[in-house]
């Protein structure tokens, strides 16, 4: 790590943990949580709002900063082994993050970095122990398709062998699944989830049974919600 690089600073919402992944590849593993404030998008159904909406939160209230040293301190202080740093869009400060996972790997730890796919990772923050899991915004979203979809961050992230995860809303769900097929025709991501969009349980059951054929006929992975289904939306899980 360059001599500066543990002491620089990322804006953070909350760490927490250890809990269980409640989605994706790693479903079900105990992890730790890092979630970086600030998102460079603005999708209607988001779930974590106060990482990025000055209009309903006072994002000051829900950041603090964090040197690069404290958080892989407090990450070495648990045997757990994965730790998930989410947002907001945490590849938004990768400067800093690029010290943050050299010292997490380090450590013994192995990473995955949850991303909408709007931003190439720098070539320094690829490599063993750091997985991107990314998360391209859909019609659904509400966010207009030149923000969300830039192509050349997806062909980035398929290069540096991340796996992809939709999120389907209900409402939405034939619209979404033909973007998805799109997407996923130009961007050859080797593994893609289907996940139901939701902030409680039923809605997410519902979502998982309207899914499973339209996974299975692909080829693609289902994953629920899993910290909904035990937590509900409580933070902190
Ligand atoms: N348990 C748990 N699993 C998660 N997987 C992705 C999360 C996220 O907020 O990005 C998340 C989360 O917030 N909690
Ligand atoms: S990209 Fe993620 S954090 Fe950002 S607004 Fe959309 S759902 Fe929320």
């Amino acid at each position: 790590m360059p001599p500066a690089a543990d002491t620089a600073r990322l804006l953070v919402t909350e760490t927490f943990g250890p809990t269980l992944q409640g989605e994706g590849p790693n479903l079900g593993e105990p992890a730790l949580f890092i979630r970086l404030s600030r998102c460079n998008l603005t999708c209607q159904w988001c779930d974590e709002p106060h990482t990025w909406d000055t209009s309903r939160f006072d994002l000051q209230e829900h950041t603090r900063t964090h040197t690069v040293r404290e958080l892989s301190r407090w990450a070495q202080t648990h045997p757990t082994e994965l730790v998930v740093i989410t947002g907001g869009e945490p590849l938004l400060h990768q400067q800093q993050l690029v010290g943050l996972v050299d010292a997490l790997v380090a450590g013994g730890k192995r990473v995955e970095i949850e991303t909408n796919g709007t931003i190439a990772p720098l070539p320094e923050i690829r490599g063993d122990g750091v997985r991107f899991n990314v998360s391209p915004k859909l019609a659904s979203s509400g966010v207009s398709r030149s923000r969300r979809y830039r192509p050349e961050a997806l062909s980035a992230l398929v290069e540096a062998d991340s796996i992809c995860k939709f999120v389907v809303t209900t409402a939405h769900r034939d619209a979404d699944l033909a973007e998805a097929d799109q997407l996923v025709t130009e961007h050859p991501f080797r593994q893609v989830w289907l996940m139901p969009e939701g902030i409680t349980e039923p809605v997410v059951r519902t979502g998982l049974r309207l899914l499973a054929d339209h996974a299975l006929v692909r080829g693609w992975s289902l994953t629920p919600r899993l910290h909904v289904t035990i937590w509900g939306n409580q933070h902190g899980h």
